[in-house]
């Protein structure tokens, strides 16, 4: 078996508040990731997200547990030597150009000087840069200083990229040029941890997901298992002359209407009644989005129920 990309064992993050109480931020979060995967950490504001990273890329020490990459502990410069990353809000030299930026970049990681301003004005060009690429940062738009960052964890070719809320900030246009060029990336063996909570955008980049809330990870899939086993509705097409009330007339002259499964029966009986055709019956597959707000209400409901009454 590979040694894996990232692994946190039983992870935990107590914060102090003002008033020195305890704001636990993970509770024990335990995950692995395998070299050459994508995998999106999903969550609500608050969940932890950030945190996690934070932990990854070595800016704060757990509370407990372990934090792993490729198999050495992220407080080891070394394991965060093949690492590209991209923070929540990126803060970059305001009065450096971005070549200069992805030179300083670059160079970290050991590139020679040789051929280095073509590859950094190569990847300045895959982010649309290159135009202002002898500008200073404090001059471009937050788009801009977004791709910016991007361009710098990726110029020294990590294996590892880690990225709070890649896509935030991005037109999206932008967005799916980000999107292609991650998997590009990923393509030539390249793994991606991120986060987000743009679910649709999280969808086309990631195979798999852990939904993190409250500083828990609650659950772990790919997006089709994510959806899948909670579809509880059809979608039905008939053809007809008899109005339907709560169908809805497709330009073709149809009538779709989707039905709760419990109620299938009936609705097919009330069709042939009416004198319709049934033309399809299909799962009406739930889009992510509606299936992470279902999850993150029940495991609300869940919690609630848990906590005990004083
Ligand atoms: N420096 C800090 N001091 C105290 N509490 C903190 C600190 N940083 C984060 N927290 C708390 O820890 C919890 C997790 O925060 P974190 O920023 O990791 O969440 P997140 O999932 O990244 O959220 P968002 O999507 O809003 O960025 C939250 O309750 C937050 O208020």
């Amino acid at each position: 078996m590979s040694i894996p990309a990232i692994e946190l064992d039983n992870l935990q993050k107590i914060y102090r508040d003002k008033r020195f109480r305890a704001v636990t931020a993970l509770g024990g979060v335990s995950l692995r990731v395998d070299p050459g995967e994508a995998f999106g950490f999903v969550g609500p504001n608050g969940a932890g997200k950030s945190t996690t990273i934070k932990i990854l890329t070595g800016i704060l020490r757990p509370s407990g547990g372990e934090a792993l990459i490729q198999g050495m502990d992220v407080q080891d410069h070394r394991a965060r030597r093949q690492l590209g990353y991209v923070p929540e809000n990126p803060y970059l030299y305001d009065y450096l150009s971005p070549l200069e930026m992805l030179r300083i970049g670059a160079r970290m990681r050991g590139m020679a000087r040789s051929g280095l301003k073509a590859h950094c004005m190569d990847w300045l060009e895959q982010f649309g840069l290159a135009a202002v690429a002898k500008k200073r940062i404090r001059h471009l738009s937050k788009g801009m200083t977004q791709r910016v960052a991007l361009a710098h964890a990726l110029v020294g070719n990590p294996q590892l990229l880690i990225l709070d809320e890649p896509l935030s900030g991005l037109d999206p246009l932008w967005r799916q040029t980000v999107v292609n060029i991650l998997m590009a990336y990923r393509r030539q063996g390249g793994t991606i941890f991120f986060s987000s909570h743009i679910l649709s955008d999280v969808e086309q980049l990631g195979d798999r997901f852990g939904i993190i809330h409250k500083g828990r990870l609650r659950t772990l899939g790919s997006p089709a298992e994510l959806r899948g086993g909670r579809s509880k509705e059809s979608l039905v097409v008939s053809q007809g002359e008899s109005p339907l009330p709560e169908a809805a007339r497709r330009p073709d002259g149809n009538w779709e209407q989707q039905v709760q499964a419990a109620s299938l029966w009936a609705h097919l009986q009330m069709l042939q009644a009416a004198g319709h055709q049934i033309l399809e019956i299909r799962p009406v597959g739930l889009r992510l989005e509606q299936t992470f707000m279902q999850f993150i209400q029940m495991e609300d409901i869940k919690d609630a129920s848990a906590t005990p009454v004083t």
